[in-house]
């Protein structure tokens, strides 16, 4: 698949169905529970190693037991293949 290719809301939905991510049009988007703020960081940090690894960054929203991911390729300005990959990877970090 394309890495550059723009994906929309029904090309993403077989991949999403399931986890917390959700296409909103312009970027995936996803909140989890964390409990307190330190599993919200700790979880951050999880991803941030990952996200170095792949070369693909989340725009990140952090609170008191909770953090949201949003997902979107700056250099295409939508979501991509690399956003889904992302997407699979945080819900996998997320569920330990
Ligand atoms: C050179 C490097 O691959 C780019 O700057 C990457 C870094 N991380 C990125 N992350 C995201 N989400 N979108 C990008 O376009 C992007 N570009």
């Amino acid at each position: 698949m394309d890495d550059r290719q723009v994906l929309d809301e029904a090309a993403t939905r077989d991949v999403l169905t399931g986890t917390a991510f959700t296409h909103d049009g312009h970027r995936l988007v996803a909140t989890y529970e964390t409990g307190d703020f330190l599993g919200a960081v700790r979880l951050l940090d999880r991803v941030a190693e990952v996200a170095e690894v792949m070369q693909h960054h989340p725009d990140v929203r952090l609170g008191y037991g909770r953090i949201t991911f949003e997902l979107w390729s700056h250099d295409v300005g939508g979501v991509t293949p690399r956003d889904l990959r992302l997407a699979e990877r945080i819900e996998e970090l997320a569920a330990y």
